[in-house]
């Protein structure tokens, strides 16, 4: 294919994916990039416990904050200064009662040497399916459109997710995605387990994943990521990432669909 003929396949899918340029899934609070001053805009609101975490190094202000890997300041993180790059997330209404935790099927165990079900035994969809909320409704398939997501920004930490308690066919809401975007020289294949041993996908999704193939995915975040003040995010070898591993969700449908048919693997 010549240079102009890929400028025009990007050209005409870039018209198709419209008015949401990605997946179109919408299931992230809203995030941008931001610098932050630590001394004037995180200390003066932070808890009593936070404040304890930070200190100083260097003449930089520095914090380790409060996690299960966070105990000492060898694990803490350093501004320049007093200004850290940062991301500002759209915190979403405060009411708990408003949202139901989950736990993921194909949670892994952060066990060493303990392995989970879904890691042994491959027909562990069918036990999956089986039983509610993941016998009927949208749950199943959102979960494996999350899974579409998840490997293509490497995140392997999907343990829980959230839905809206007020309606049994919630959506589900993914907000924790801080594990991703690590090692972009690695693809983490296990994240891609629900994808194969259930062979299934939403139609919707698969013609989604067909308009971004072939570097359209890159390119079209690329561009959006242009827009955040801390831009450019993502740095080649990243984009690069999201392309292969797209190729990989391709394979592994295509694979499926061998297996099965296409009218049993896209509903
Ligand atoms: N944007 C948000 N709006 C409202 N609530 C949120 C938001 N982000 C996180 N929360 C709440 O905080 C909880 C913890 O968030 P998150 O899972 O991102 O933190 P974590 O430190 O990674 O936790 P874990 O150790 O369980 O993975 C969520 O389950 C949710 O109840
Ligand atoms: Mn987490």
């Amino acid at each position: 294919m010549s240079q102009g003929d890929v400028c025009d396949i990007h050209r005409v899918r870039r018209q198709r994916l419209s008015h949401t340029p990605l997946l179109g899934l919408n299931r992230a609070p809203l995030v941008v990039g931001r610098t932050v001053n630590l001394q004037k805009e995180i200390l003066p609101v932070s808890s009593t416990k936070l404040k304890s975490t930070f200190f100083q190094r260097d003449n930089n202000t520095c914090f380790y904050g409060q996690c299960l890997y966070c105990k000492s300041e060898e694990d803490g993180v350093c501004a320049d200064g007093e200004m850290l790059e940062g991301a500002v997330v759209l915190w979403l209404p405060r009411q708990w009662t408003f949202y139901k935790k989950h736990r993921s099927p194909w949670q892994r165990t952060y066990k060493e040497g303990k392995v989970a079900r879904w890691e042994y035994d491959d027909t562990y969809c069918d036990t999956v399916r089986a039983v509610a909320p993941y016998d009927s409704g949208p749950r199943l398939l959102d979960l494996l459109d999350a899974v579409v997501v998840d490997y293509l920004i490497g995140n392997a930490d999907r343990h829980h997710y959230e839905t809206f308690a007020n309606a049994t066919d919630s959506m589900i809401i993914m907000l924790d995605n801080a594990k991703s975007f690590g090692n972009y020289y690695h693809d983490e294949k296990s994240i891609l387990t629900p994808i194969k041993q259930c062979c299934l996908l939403r139609r919707t999704t698969w013609d989604r994943l067909q308009l971004l193939k072939d570097g359209v995915l890159s390119n079209v975040l690329k561009g959006i990521l242009e827009a955040d003040p801390l831009a450019p995010i993502l740095i080649e070898p990243h984009l690069k990432a999201l392309d292969r591993r797209l190729e990989h969700l391709l394979q592994e449908l295509h694979s499926c669909v061998e297996q099965k048919s296409e009218q049993k693997v896209f509903v």
